[in-house]
């Protein structure tokens, strides 16, 4: 396996806008579970959107999965989102949709019969202790709980990476130690990469991360 992101002095910039990213030149192992962090507006979101195809690359190179980020679009930019679990601070679930259907959405995607989908979302569901509101809707969850909810659709269908931005933002202790926990959990029983935007860096996490830190545009490998 490919390293999962490879990025060799990029560049990133929204259309008639000075550069966010001037250079970020960084690796990710298979496995690695990785922080990053910087001042508000530094560019964090911007350099995570990247990486799924979501900001377009300004120069340099970059590949996500073995892909060529520079020029993704279409059939294989679909296929790569399929295999990558992408969290946000405004969990993105679909209202009309129970909470175990919401969980099952990226198998359902993905083409699996429809016990296979359930049990997962089952299982994924205790894993965030929401297995009591399964057939709940979104807007019937606290704010902490449905972030739980979009933590178990992103692990749903084990993608190689997750991609999580500020993903405890809001939260309270409770729900992000859950969070945190179940990232912990994809990290070290799945061997999911998992990168996470953060302002605060956990103290649960105190040995192992990696920690990648912008500053003026530029990407640091702080550990
Ligand atoms: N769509 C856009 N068009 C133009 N500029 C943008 C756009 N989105 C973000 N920016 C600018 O790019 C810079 C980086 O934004 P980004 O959201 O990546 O920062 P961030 O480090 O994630 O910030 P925060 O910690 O506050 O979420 C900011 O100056 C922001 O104003």
């Amino acid at each position: 396996m490919p390293n999962v992101v490879e990025a060799q002095s990029v560049k990133l910039a929204y259309p008639r806008h000075e550069p966010v990213i001037k250079d970020a030149t960084f690796t990710v192992e298979t496995g690695e579970f990785v922080f990053i962090t910087g001042a508000s507006g530094s560019g964090k979101s911007t350099l995570l959107k990247s990486m799924y195809g979501a900001m377009e690359i300004g120069g340099g190179g970059m590949s996500v999965g073995g892909i060529d980020m520079r020029s993704i679009s279409g059939s294989k930019l679909y296929k790569l989102r399929r295999h990558i679990g992408i969290v946000f601070q405004d969990y993105k679930l679909i209202r009309e949709w129970s909470v175990e259907k919401n969980v099952m959405l990226p198998l359902i995607i993905a083409g699996f019969p429809k016990d296979v989908c359930r049990a997962q979302a089952q299982k994924l569901l205790a894993h965030v202790k929401l297995s009591h509101k399964a057939d709940k809707y979104p807007l019937e969850l606290s704010g902490g709980e449905q972030q739980r909810v979009a933590m178990a659709r992103a692990l749903a269908h084990n993608p190689f990476l997750i991609l999580a931005d500020e993903p405890t933002g809001n939260l309270d202790d409770y729900s992000s130690q859950v969070v945190w926990e179940l990232l912990e959990r994809a990290n070290e029983e799945l061997e999911t990469t998992i990168l996470v935007v953060t302002h605060h860096i956990p103290e649960m996490f105190s040995a192992d991360y990696r920690h990648l830190m912008i500053e003026n545009g530029v990407l640091y490998e702080i550990r």
